[in-house]
C-alpha cells in the first residue's frame, strides 16, 4: 500500500512550463478518441467543459491524509511555474475513493484512494472561446512552444462535430444485493437509529452490467448530456481498461478566490407524467416529514464543517426536477476568512450525509459491514483544482465505472428511521435507470 504521504512529484526535479493559444472549437469526443490514456473530461453545468489527456504530472495520496497530502504537493509543485493564467491555465483533474483505505480491486483497478493528473493538453472551452494549453514538467520552454504548434496542427484536423456511436447494448445486469439482503441491512440500519447510534446512513446498490459492444464511454456521456443537461459530466479513464463517468446533479464545492458555494441535495421523488401528477409529487416531496429530516441533516452538517472557516449563508430551500427524479435542495454560499484551497473544502466536507451519515464515522462502518460491493470511486469527490487552489468537485453519484463490456452502476438512498425496504429497492431502481438507459439500444433516441 502507497505510503499515506506518497504524491509521485519531486518537486526539486520539477519545473512547470504552460503555453496555450486559442483554437476553434472542435469535438472534444473526436479529441479523446486520437489519445490514450490518462483521459479526462469535465463540464459543470453553467459553463466550463475541459477535456485532457497524457500526463505532464501526477499526485496520489492514501489514508486520512490524503487530500492534504495531494494539496501541499500541488502547492510545492507549482512554485515557480511559467504558465498561463486565465481559463486556459493548468488543472489538476481527479477524485478519490469513498472510503479513506480504499484498495483498488475489480471493477477499480486503476483507481487510488486519491489520484490527480495534470494533463499534458487540455482543452477548456467557455462560453465564448476554446483554448488549448500544453504543459510538460521539465521546465523547457522551447519546446512547450514546440509541443503547442504540434498539438495545435493536430486539433486543426479535428472535426468540428463528431456523431454520436450506437450505444453497446445491455445483454444482462444484476443487482448485486439482493432484495432480500438490502431489506436485511435497512432494518439493521433502522434498528441502530431507534437505539440511538446511528442518525442516518446512506445505503447503495451496484449493478453489474454486461454489454453486448464494447463501450465508448464519452459518447455514453454525451448521450446522457442530452438527457441531463443540468448536471455536472465527468469521465476519469487512468487507464485504457476503465473510466469513472457520470451526471451527478450534486455540487460538492466550487471554490473561487475566499467565495465557496455549495449545496445540499437529498430526498428522492419521481417525476410525473403530467404537469399535475409532476406538481403533486414536488409538493409530497416537500411536505414529507421523513424527506425532510433526511435532507435537513445534510444542509446542517455542511454549514456545521464550514462555519469555522467564514461567514456561511443558507438559502431557501426549493424542488431540483431532474429528468427522472426531483430532489430537496438547499443552495449554500460561504466566504471564506483565510487562503483557503478547496482539497481543504472537499477534505472538511466529505462524505455530507447525503452520501455518508450521521454520525460519520458510524455510518461509514455501517457502510461497510452492509454493502456488499466495493464503492470505490461512487459518491466521492470527483473534479478540479488549479494552481491557486481553486477549483471544483461534484459528488461521484449517478455515476459507474465501465470498461470493454462491462460496467458496474452505482446508486444509494438515504436510510432513516421511518425508511421502508421496498420503496427504498424502486427509488434505488430509479437512480440507476439513466446511465442504463444510456448504455442500452433499447432506449436509443
Ligand atoms: C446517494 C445518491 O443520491 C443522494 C443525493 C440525492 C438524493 C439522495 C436520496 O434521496 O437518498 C441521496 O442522498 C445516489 O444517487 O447514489
Amino acid at each position: 500500500m502507497e505510503s499515506p504521504r506518497q504524491t509521485g512529484l519531486d518537486p526539486a526535479e520539477t519545473t512547470f512550463v504552460g503555453r496555450s493559444r486559442e483554437v476553434p472549437d472542435v469535438s472534444f469526443r473526436a479529441f479523446l478518441a486520437g489519445r490514450g490514456a490518462p483521459r479526462v473530461h469535465w463540464a459543470a453545468p453553467d459553463g466550463l467543459e475541459v477535456v485532457g489527456a497524457g500526463e505532464a504530472a501526477r499526485l496520489t495520496g492514501a489514508g486520512g491524509e490524503r487530500f492534504s497530502a495531494v494539496r501541499e504537493a500541488g502547492e510545492t509543485a507549482f512554485d515557480g511555474a511559467d504558465a498561463p493564467e486565465g481559463p486556459a491555465r493548468p488543472r489538476f483533474f481527479g477524485g478519490a475513493a469513498f472510503h479513506d483505505d480504499h484498495e483498488p480491486s475489480p471493477p477499480w483497478e486503476g483507481f487510488p484512494p486519491a489520484t490527480f493528473v495534470l494533463p499534458r493538453i487540455q482543452l477548456v472551452r467557455t462560453d465564448d472561446a476554446t483554448h488549448l494549453t500544453v504543459v510538460r514538467a521539465d521546465g523547457d520552454a522551447v519546446a512547450a512552444e514546440a509541443d503547442l504548434e504540434a498539438a495545435a496542427a493536430e486539433i486543426d484536423d479535428l472535426p468540428a462535430m463528431r456523431p454520436v456511436e450506437d450505444p453497446p447494448g445491455v445483454v444482462a445486469s444484476r443487482r448485486t444485493t439482493t432484495e432480500q439482503e438490502w431489506a436485511e441491512g435497512i432494518e439493521a440500519a433502522v434498528e441502530r437509529i431507534e437505539a440511538g447510534e446511528l442518525r442516518k446512513v446512506v445505503l447503495a446498490v451496484a449493478l453489474a452490467v454486461t454489454l453486448e459492444e464494447e463501450v465508448v464511454v464519452s459518447d455514453t456521456l454525451e448521450r446522457l448530456r442530452r438527457s441531463y443537461p443540468d448536471c455536472f459530466r465527468f469521465l476519469v479513464q487512468p487507464t485504457d481498461e476503465a473510466g469513472f463517468f457520470g451526471v451527478p446533479p450534486e455540487r460538492l464545492v466550487r471554490l473561487e478566490g475566499d467565495h465557496a458555494v455549495t449545496e445540499a441535495l437529498a430526498g428522492t421523488v419521481a417525476r410525473g407524467e403530467t404537469p399535475e401528477e409532476d406538481a403533486a409529487l414536488a409538493d409530497s416531496l416537500l411536505g414529507s416529514e421523513k424527506l425532510q429530516h433526511e435532507q435537513a441533516l445534510v444542509a446542517e452538517a455542511i454549514e456545521e464543517h464550514l462555519a469555522p472557516l467564514g461567514d456561511v449563508r443558507v438559502a431557501e430551500q426549493g424542488v431540483r426536477k431532474l429528468a427522472n427524479v426531483q430532489h430537496l435542495h438547499t443552495p449554500i454560499e460561504a466566504d471564506l476568512d483565510g487562503d483557503t484551497h478547496v482539497l481543504e473544502l472537499v477534505d472538511a466536507i466529505h462524505p455530507t450525509p447525503a452520501v455518508g451519515g450521521l454520525p460519520p464515522e458510524t455510518a461509514e462502518r455501517v457502510i461497510r459491514e452492509t454493502e456488499t460491493f466495493e464503492r470505490g470511486w461512487y459518491a466521492a469527490p470527483v473534479g478540479w483544482f488549479d494552481t491557486d487552489g481553486d477549483g471544483e468537485f461534484a459528488v461521484g453519484i449517478r455515476s459507474a465505472v465501465a470498461g470493454g463490456r462491462r460496467a458496474t452502476l452505482f446508486a444509494g438512498n438515504g436510510i432513516v428511521a421511518d425508511s421502508d425496504p421496498e420503496v427504498e429497492w424502486e427509488e434505488v431502481g430509479l437512480k440507476l435507470e439513466p446511465i442504463l438507459a444510456a448504455l442500452d439500444t433499447d432506449d436509443e433516441d
